[in-house]
């Protein structure tokens, strides 16, 4: 970042600030962080913040590289299972005093205190939650309704109860039959405990021991998941060619379902030709709605910024409701963090069920033993990527996925 000249000792800037920020997100996400910024830079003329976009596939690695030699940009997104290996890195700054102080936009106790997850440490804190994301399904009614189905089947079901795994595999039995994709199958931390969560299942107990091997539900869920992908009733998304994602099918109306938070929602009502509606992820367990994983992300501010003070000024105005209500509202990306604003998604338009985002919120989890584990999160994808894509047999995944998982949470013992 620049610096000329510098900002008052106060805070009360007077010379001109230039601040950057980078951020993952799909290009529809990029337009809704940049309306927080554009609101920010109205109040405060002296101040210009440069959003750079940063592909999600590198984006940890490429923060720490450029971390390591003070190169990173002055804020940064770190998503609930990258947290833990940037405090490591001792180069973000710990927020707690500054968020505690009046000059900033938003306090401690606007948020759900559930939400702070891997971002708070004992007393200290050190990103502040741009906003939340429970998992749920997006399904496509034209792909539904070309094969022969209700293109509201997914809602019916629920309702009655009846939005089960077996009917949901019935759904995409018929999709595939018809020649269209039915469920894409994401791996990643977001997803896999989703579905678990789903059956009752479970990776880690209590303590945070890593108990998969004899939790029959979760092995049953991974079961169901590979069989599904053998079966071709799921796609699974590492086996799709590069550059297409099961968020590109679902828009070409090639793909029945795909699993993501509020984030596809910008890009998907930019789209008139697409017809869709959320749905919570099916049960096995009897029970009408599970918890599914909701995912978060924090806003941070490298210890190498040369304008610190202002840095921390933004991130508060970023996080706070209104910097919230700047993003969330008329088709945001996310579902408000802050316990004020539940309103934005109450009266959100599109899609017609946008209510069940509450309800995910409501009931999900933020996931808070794996997230504390760095590097953990990224090791068990690479291996659960070797099952879906059938080149590991289950057992065979599972004894792998216990050996790193309990390399890695020895590793992390005080
Ligand atoms: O899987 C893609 C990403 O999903 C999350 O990010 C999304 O949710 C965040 C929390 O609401 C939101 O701030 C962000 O704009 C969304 O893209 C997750 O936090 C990421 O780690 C993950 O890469």
């Amino acid at each position: 970042c620049s610096n000329e000249p510098k900002q008052g000792e106060s805070g009360n800037n007077e010379g001109k600030v230039s601040l950057t920020m980078t951020a993952w997100g799909n290009s529809a996400e990029q337009e809704v962080y940049q309306r927080a910024i554009d609101a920010y830079m109205r109040q405060n003329e002296n101040v210009t913040i440069k959003l750079i976009p940063a592909p999600s596939d590198t984006y940890l690695q490429q923060l720490l590289t450029q971390l390591q030699g003070s190169q990173a940009p002055d804020l940064f997104y770190v998503g609930e299972v990258q947290m833990e290996q940037l405090i490591a890195t001792g180069r973000i700054i710990e927020l707690t005093d500054f968020l505690d102080s009046e000059d900033s936009y938003v306090s401690i106790d606007d948020f759900a205190p559930g939400i702070w997850g891997p971002a708070r440490r004992e007393n200290q804190i050190y990103g502040v939650s741009v906003d939340s994301n429970p998992m749920l399904l997006y399904y496509n009614k034209k792909v539904l309704e070309e094969a022969g189905l209700d293109p509201n089947e997914p809602q019916k079901l629920y309702e009655s109860g009846n939005w089960t795994w077996e009917n949901f595999q019935k759904i995409n039995e018929t999709v595939t039959a018809s020649g269209k994709y039915g469920h894409v199958l994401e791996n990643g931390a977001h997803h896999y405990f989703s579905w678990l969560w789903s059956n009752g299942g479970e990776m880690y107990g209590e303590d945070g021991s890593f108990v998969l091997p004899e939790n029959e539900r979760g092995i049953e869920t991974f079961a169901y998941l590979t069989q599904n992908v053998v079966d071709g009733n799921f796609i699974y998304a590492g086996a799709l060619p590069e550059g297409q994602g099961g968020d590109a099918m679902f828009m070409s109306n090639q793909t029945a379902f795909v699993s993501a938070g509020r984030w596809f929602t910008p890009m998907f009502s930019e789209n008139d030709a697409l017809a869709f509606d959320y749905i919570p992820y099916p049960t096995n367990t009897g029970e009408q709605i599970e918890p599914s994983f909701i995912a978060t992300a924090y806003l941070a501010v490298g210890d190498h910024s040369k304008n610190k003070e202002e840095a921390l000024r933004f991130l508060s105005y970023y996080t706070s409701e209104q910097g919230q209500r700047d993003r969330l509202e008329n088709e945001g990306n996310a579902v408000p963090s802050v316990t004020t604003a539940d309103d934005i998604i109450e009266s959100a338009a599109i899609p017609e069920h946008a209510k069940y985002l509450i309800d995910a919120r409501d009931i999900g989890k933020v996931e808070d033993k794996q997230a504390l584990v760095p590097g953990l999160s990224d090791q068990l994808e690479s291996i659960l990527d070797l099952l879906f894509l059938g080149q590991l047999e289950l057992d065979e995944a599972v004894v792998r996925l216990e050996k790193t998982a309990n390399e890695l949470i020895e590793a992390n013992q005080p």
